[in-house]
Order: structure tokens, then sequence, then C-alpha cells
């Protein structure tokens, strides 16, 4: 028995998509952990599992799983990836994605491009405080770090220049730091213009990733709440940019981008090669 997949990726976030709409494939999450291997299995940042929909007017039950296995409420540059699969499978140029973040209305603009109404970010007005244990004192800080959620939790830390910064240090004792009980997405923003931002996001379950599409979202509501930048702004990350626009009128986030398949294949069911 073989599991059908595709490859896809959102500006280098990379990942498998398996729709489990008709048939379940058991997938534990070691098993998952083991195909989102990139030596040993097929590699990816997040795994991602299509269910049928239970909530009225959606097309889909979208599930986001991390490298590591663990399950993410939301993940941005999936969601992206998954309405241009829909679009490719079943020709659906809008579609509504149910997640554990809520409903996600996604369409497809004349260029190509995605856009995923990600919803109200939930803000958190603690303070992130810096640390000698999370090796963040030394941080040049151009603002006051912010944590919200996009339906997953992240927090932003704001530098007057990111040429010397490794995500991979401050990232993996960030995550872990007894701060963020369930983990949390660590970005790393120097904003460059009111309309413009360069991100770098550790995270939670997957590392360092090329881009973050919920990070990207979160990064721009923090630097909106610290008076850094204006609603609308272009956040260029390693892989490429994301426009996101945190809509006034209902508090909704924007995000629009790229989506793109890399190649489909199929997985033996039990097992993967070692
Ligand atoms: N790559 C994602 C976020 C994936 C989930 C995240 N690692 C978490 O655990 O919350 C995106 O594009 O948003």
């Amino acid at each position: 028995m073989m599991i059908p997949f595709y490859k896809m990726h959102g500006l280098g976030n990379d990942f498998v998509i398996v729709d489990e709409r008709a048939r379940r494939h058991g997938l534990s999450p070691a098993r998952i952990a083991a195909l989102a291997d990139r030596h040993r299995g097929i590699g990816c940042d997040q795994f991602v599992v299509l269910r049928p929909a239970c909530r009225a007017g959606a097309d889909v039950f979208v599930r986001f799983f991390n490298a590591d296995g663990s399950e993410a409420g939301a993940c941005g540059n999936a969601s992206r990836c998954v309405a241009e699969w829909l679009r490719r499978e079943e020709g659906l140029r809008e579609c509504v994605l149910q997640t554990r973040a809520g409903l996600l209305p996604a369409w497809i603009g004349q260029d190509g491009a995605v856009t995923v109404d990600m919803g109200p970010p939930a803000l958190e007005w603690r303070d992130v405080p810096l640390s000698q244990a999370a090796d963040t004192l030394h941080l040049p800080l151009a603002g006051d770090p912010a944590a919200a959620s996009m339906g997953n939790p992240h927090a932003t830390f704001f530098l007057a220049d990111m040429l010397d910064m490794d995500p991979s240090v401050a990232g993996p004792l960030l995550e872990h730091d007894p701060l963020f009980p369930e983990r949390a997405n660590i970005g790393f923003a120097q904003v460059r213009a009111r309309d413009a931002m360069r991100l770098r996001v550790w995270e939670r379950g997957s590392g360092l990733t090329l881009a973050c599409g919920s990070g990207a979202c979160a990064a721009v509501v923090n630097a909106v709440r610290r008076g850094l930048v204006d609603r609308a702004c272009a956040v260029e990350m390693d892989g490429g940019t994301l426009s996101i626009a945190w809509r006034e009128s209902d508090g909704h986030v924007l995000m629009t981008g790229p989506a793109t398949v890399s190649f489909t294949g199929a997985v033996p069911a039990e097992g993967v090669p070692s």
C-alpha cells in the first residue's frame, strides 16, 4: 500500500501534503517525523494532512505537523499551498480552510499569488524579558519584544541590525524557555521602513526555516503594536517576500505570496526505508 503525496513549498518553507479525505493512513507522530526527516524520509518543514471538513462552508479540514511530529494550530505558508492544491485538484480559485485556528478563507489572484485571511491575532500583553539563559541580553534591540498568536504562538524580537544574528543560537533556547509553556516560534526582525522589514524565524518543532507565514503575520502585528511599521508591510525572509496587511475594519491579517509544487510521489504506508 502506497501513500500518494504532493511536495510543495511557500518561499522555501516546504511541505508534504497527504490527502486523507477518502482513506486514513494512521500516521503516528513518530512516523510523521520519520517522513519529514531530510536524510531518511521525504524531508519537509511541515507535514500536512487533509481530512473531510466538518464545519459548514469549509472545503477541507487541514492539520499541520512540525518536522518533530508535534501538531501546530496554524501554518501560513502551508495554508497557501493547500489553497493552490485545491485549485489544481478541484479547480477552486476560492476556498475555505478549516484549521484548528478557525476557518480561513483563501483565494488565488490573477497573478497566481495566493491570499489567506489568517483571521485576527490574539495579542499577548505580557512582557518578553531578556535573559542570560536565553542568550538574549546582548541582542541589539530596536524595540521591545512582543508576543502574539496567529493560532500558534510567536514572539518577535526587533533588532537594530541582523548581520551578526544567528537565530540558531537564541532560537532553540527561547523556543523552550519556561516563558512559553507550549514552546513558541521565535522571530528576529529588522524594520527597514514603515512598510518593509526583514525577518528570520526559528520555528517551534522544525528549526530555522526559509520563511514562516504565520511568523510574518505575527511580526507585522507586533511591529504595529510597537509603533514600528504601518499595517501593510512587506516581510522579506531568506526564501522571499510576503505581503502582510493587518486590516483595520475587522482586525484580520491577510497574507499574500506564492505557493509552488516541487514534485509528487508516493511512499510505502508501512515504514520508511532506513
Ligand atoms: N511554517 C509555518 C508555521 C508552522 C508551525 C509552527 N512551527 C508552530 O509550531 O506553530 C508558517 O508558515 O506559518
